[in-house]
């Protein structure tokens, strides 16, 4: 082993054995497509980078006595409603954090920078262009993305039909669903290119975020998607990722823990764990189930949406279970 492999294992070893700091933050929403950010003070840790304002537990507080205790101290506003988004553990050079994330819907009062810090509410598909800690940038992305992901049904069940396929997706997109997949294994790259177009084509990508399922190579032929990588895919994508060309977003399928240590190199934006329950599509896959969902989930430190028989039922349990939400194909029909 080299010196530096050595003194490499060595630090990493140290910072493993290093006491975690638990953070509570809140993305507090106002409902119009506008999260609330606070600019920590020059002096601090981080200082001056935008946050989701929080701090760290008093000692024997829960996540959520430190969340309504720091938001109340910090900004003067009473929590009334809130809910998990990302809990994740980062480990800045000088100190590790957890930061157990909620999204706090409803509160009560005028939000004020108790100590001196500036406030802004930001547009949430404007956040990518502040400065945050290193730890924020999965936490951004949890904040934009939504808890329910459609991922399109085969072909063949619109009898091979495109304008019913396309009457479907726009049904959707008017029902709310604003994250697509498209996966259709059962076509052929002339139809999968001609159907992006018309997507693309339609309006409905304004509200609705798509991740193609195909070839890195076909899926790099288009702007403002992103892509879905499947296992097939992973060494054709690698090499396209390694010169540079990257999508907004970025997302993998993982089903066990020592898959996910061979996805992670991609660095996904998102994650779909699955079959979290057992179902008809793939009999010959194991159940996760929900513990070892969690167990895997945590480990990943970006969204994580599980898939695999669900139904919007399952939402709850989700995010219980430490999931941005849940993504499938029968939940949506
Ligand atoms: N509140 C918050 N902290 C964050 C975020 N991202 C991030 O890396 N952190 C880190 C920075 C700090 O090391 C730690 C939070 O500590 P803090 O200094 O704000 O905690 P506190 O309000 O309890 O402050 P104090 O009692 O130590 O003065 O978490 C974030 O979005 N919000």
């Amino acid at each position: 082993m080299s010196f530096f492999s050595a003194h490499f294992l060595f630090e990493r070893h140290e910072m493993d054995k290093r006491k975690i700091i638990d953070v509570a933050a809140a993305a507090i929403v106002d409902g119009q497509g506008q999260v609330l950010l606070a600019q920590r003070l020059a002096h601090l840790h981080q200082g001056g980078k935008w946050e989701f304002p929080g701090g760290k537990f008093e000692p024997g507080e829960t996540a959520e006595q430190a969340l309504l205790r720091e938001l109340h101290e910090e900004l003067d506003i009473t929590v009334h409603d809130y809910q998990p988004l990302i809990r994740l553990v980062h480990q800045y050079p000088e100190k590790s954090v957890r930061l157990h994330v909620f999204t706090v819907t409803r509160f009560s009062g005028l939000p004020k920078g108790k100590e001196g810090q500036a406030l802004q509410w930001a547009d949430i598909s404007r956040l990518r262009s502040f400065q945050f800690p290193d730890a924020n940038y999965p936490i951004v992305s949890a904040v934009q993305l939504p808890d329910l992901m459609l991922i399109t049904p085969a072909l063949a069940s619109f009898n091979n039909d495109v304008d019913q396929l396309m009457l479907f997706l726009q049904q959707k997109v008017a029902n709310g669903v604003s994250l697509m997949q498209l996966r259709l294994p059962d076509c052929d790259d002339a139809t999968y290119l001609d159907i992006v177009k018309r997507l693309q084509a339609s309006g409905l990508l304004e509200r609705c975020r798509l991740m193609l399922n195909r070839n890195p190579k076909l899926m790099a032929r288009f702007a403002n998607v992103g892509w879905h990588i499947s296992g097939e895919h992973v060494e054709a994508a690698q090499a396209i990722l390694a010169k540079g060309t990257r999508p907004d977003w970025l997302s993998t399928s993982v089903h066990s823990r020592d898959e996910w240590h061979t996805r992670r190199m991609l660095e996904p934006d998102f994650v779909l764990l699955s079959p979290v329950k057992a179902t008809a599509s793939h009999p010959d896959r194991i159940a996760l189930g929900w513990e070892q969902f969690a167990e895997i989930a945590e480990e990943m430190n970006c969204p994580v949406f599980a898939l695999g028989g669900m139904n919007t039922a399952d939402l709850i349990y989700a995010k219980q279970n430490g999931a941005q939400g849940i993504a499938g194909i029968r939940c949506f029909q």
